[in-house]
């Protein structure tokens, strides 16, 4: 049975595109097979008459069977502004029951993994009505917390996982990424973060300056994923 995780962040720009593409290159490289999905992103480009998206493009690359676009990233928005705004302008509805449809059809291919990319953080609005989060709690997937680390992100992480917890999901990992190659007191924030976060921690990933995002599978451990609740 696949497979299927959603990965969130502790705000914005924190790293889960980077994180997500290191997950699915983790698993490749113990011989498995994955997709990506990005249900929505906003901050697209006109790509050959379609809306596309640089994050969406990424799992889309390293995903290991060769699927459209839309398959990837069924809502694509210009602005780079929250998902529900960029909607609301374009006159689009942002619907759960066409996610859940869109990913029920992705599970069909014979992959073992699908790692599911969010959007901003947790609490994402997706229309007037609800969040991305409803849909992940509609699906019940285990969810992955990228921590960017930066001064703030203590509050974040904790804030953020309480509220997945209080939303009756299971936390399947988190990550501590670095994305602040300055931070001051980097060891005393992250025994901060492990004294008080139970879920498996599955990588630190360093700063990897100069695009060497390749490396990161390198530093994630995936094997806690394996026993986790799908
Ligand atoms: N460990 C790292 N080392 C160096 N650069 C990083 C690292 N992690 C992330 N970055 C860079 O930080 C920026 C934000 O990362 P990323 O796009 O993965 O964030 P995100 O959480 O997916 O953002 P969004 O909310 O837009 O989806 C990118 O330019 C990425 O290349
Ligand atoms: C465009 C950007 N890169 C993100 N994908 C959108 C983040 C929306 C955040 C909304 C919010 O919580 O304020
Ligand atoms: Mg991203």
């Amino acid at each position: 049975m696949v497979k299927r995780f959603f990965i969130t962040g502790t705000d914005t720009e924190v790293g889960k595109t980077f994180v997500t593409q290191a997950l699915m290159q983790a698993a490749t490289k113990a011989g498995d097979t994955v997709l990506g999905f990005k249900p929505i992103a906003s901050g697209c480009e006109h790509i050959g008459g379609e809306l596309k998206n640089s994050d969406a493009l990424t799992l889309q690359a390293h995903s290991s069977i060769s699927l459209p676009y839309k398959l990837h990233n069924p809502y694509a928005f210009a602005p780079a502004i929250a998902p529900h705004i960029a909607a609301r302008q374009s006159n689009r509805t942002i619907c759960c029951t066409r996610l859940s449809r869109d990913l029920a059809s992705l599970s069909q291919h014979a992959v073992e993994w699908i790692f599911i990319e969010g959007a901003g953080g947790w609490r994402l609005p997706i229309n007037e009505q609800h969040y991305l989060s409803d849909w992940v709690k509609d699906e019940q997937l285990p969810v992955i917390l990228v921590v960017g680390l930066r001064l703030g992100c203590i509050n974040h992480a904790l804030l953020s996982l309480e509220a997945i917890e209080n939303d009756g999901l299971a936390v399947a990992g988190w990550v501590i990424n670095h994305i602040d190659p300055n931070m001051a007191q980097v060891k005393a924030n992250i025994d901060t973060l492990t004294q008080r976060i139970k879920a498996p921690l599955l990588g630190e990933i360093p700063w990897l300056a100069n695009n060497a995002h390749q490396k990161g599978a390198d530093f994630i451990d995936i094997s806690p994923l394996s026993s986790a609740p799908i």
